[in-house]
C-alpha cells in the first residue's frame, strides 16, 4: 500500500524518536566507557605506569576498523581522545 505524503513524515518523525533514543544510549555508553577508562589509567599511574598504553589502543581501534572501515578507525580514535581527556599527553 502506498503511503500518504502525512504518513510518511509521521514514519520519518517516529524513526527520528528512536534515533534520538538510541543517541542518548550511545551518550551514555560513551560516558560509561570514560568512567571505566579513566579508572584503568588512574591505576596504572598510581603504579608508575604512564597514562596512555598504545599497544592497548591498536587492539581497541581494530574492531571498529573491521566492523566500520577508515570511519570505524576514527570513531575508535575519537573514543580513545574523549577517555583520555584532552589534556593527556603520555
Ligand atoms: O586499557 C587501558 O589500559 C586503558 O588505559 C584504557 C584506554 C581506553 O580508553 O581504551 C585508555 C588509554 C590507553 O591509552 C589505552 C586504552
Amino acid at each position: 500500500m502506498a503511503h500518504t505524503e502525512s504518513t510518511a513524515l509521521a514514519d520519518v518523525s517516529a524513526l527520528r524518536d528512536q534515533l534520538d533514543l538510541v543517541d542518548a544510549e550511545i551518550r551514555a555508553l560513551v560516558e560509561r566507557r570514560r568512567d571505566l577508562s579513566r579508572e584503568v589509567q588512574r591505576t596504572r599511574m598510581l603504579t608508575g605506569g604512564t597514562r596512555t598504553d598504545f599497544t592497548r589502543e591498536m587492539r581497541v581501534i581494530s574492531p571498529y576498523t573491521e566492523s566500520f572501515g577508515r570511519q570505524g578507525t576514527a570513531i575508535a580514535m575519537a573514543l580513545l581522545e574523549i577517555c583520555r581527556g584532552a589534556s593527556a599527553s603520555r
